[in-house]
């Protein structure tokens, strides 16, 4: 296979700007087929900016966005969907719909996209249920009744609804204590191996970078500033990946460098 055909998504020179706040200023990126790319950049850098203008839910002023071979500005209507179905979101904090049961909340991108039967639909549900780690009886349940981690595994199970290939993750181990966290990067990196998945992931959290991604994408400025695996990051010079990568909280925990 070769290089090109091995990036699933890629994003060349993206401006986005709100006003006079230019958030994007001529950003570029590749993802690969296959790898947890880590995105990470200092709080309001522009990191949900870009999956939202990535996903079409931001407009940008310019740039081209490629996706499994696609161009996003020269499909029409219909190659739109068929792209749209093959890229699930787990959005911060879940956003599940409270008014619906876990299994209907799974259900909402099949209703949406295509049309089964309702006992086929919850079949679904119940397998996508049981790949994340939750009970089939869980199904049933509102997301109130669901703890902080159960909440962020029925927002994976929704996101992986129709089988995606890529899944974009904004911060999916934010309010996890630190058990929950690696139970939930485990789960990420098995349903990569298992799914195939190429998993795009903004991120905070170190304990992921340092254990799960493949790569690791920085934002800053408008731009990636860097991108490579962990050993880039631990050797850059730039003094913001300097200080996240090796800094005081960075310190105790032990490095997989490749
Ligand atoms: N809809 C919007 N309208 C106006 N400004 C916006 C909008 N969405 C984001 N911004 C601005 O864009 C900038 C980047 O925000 P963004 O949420 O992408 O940051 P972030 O890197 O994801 O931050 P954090 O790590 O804190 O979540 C901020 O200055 C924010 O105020």
């Amino acid at each position: 296979m070769s290089a090109e055909a091995d990036i699933v998504l890629s994003v060349r020179d993206m401006h986005v700007r709100f006003g006079s706040n230019v958030v994007l200023d001529g950003l570029d990126l590749d993802v690969r087929r296959r790898e947890i790319l880590g995105f990470v950049g200092a709080s309001g850098t522009g990191k949900s900016v870009l999956m939202r203008a990535i996903l079409g839910l931001t407009p940008r002023q310019a740039g081209r966005i490629t996706i499994f071979g696609h161009d996003l500005s020269a499909v029409d209507d219909d190659e739109r969907i068929l792209i749209d179905m093959r890229m699930g979101v787990l959005f911060q904090h879940g956003a599940l719909f409270s008014a619906l049961t876990v299994a209907e909340n799974i259900e909402v991108p099949m209703r949406e996209y295509v049309q089964l039967p309702p006992k086929l639909m919850r079949e679904l549900a119940i397998v996508k249920l049981e790949m994340v780690g939750l009970k089939p009886a869980d199904g049933d349940k509102y997301p109130s009744e669901l703890s902080g981690g159960m909440i962020k595994r029925a927002a994976l199970a929704r996101a992986l609804s129709l089988d995606p290939d890529i899944v974009f993750l904004d911060e999916p181990t934010s309010g996890l204590d630190p058990i929950g966290a690696a139970e939930f990067d485990e789960l990420i990196a098995k349903l990569r191996d298992t799914m195939g998945l190429t998993v795009y992931m903004v991120t905070h959290d170190l304990d992921s970078l340092f254990t799960v991604a493949d790569r690791i994408a920085v934002l800053g400025e408008g731009k990636v500033i860097a991108a490579g695996p962990l050993s880039t990051m631990l050797a850059h010079d730039n003094a913001w990946i300097k200080s996240y990568f090796r800094g005081k909280r960075a310190r105790h925990i032990p490095a997989k460098v490749e």
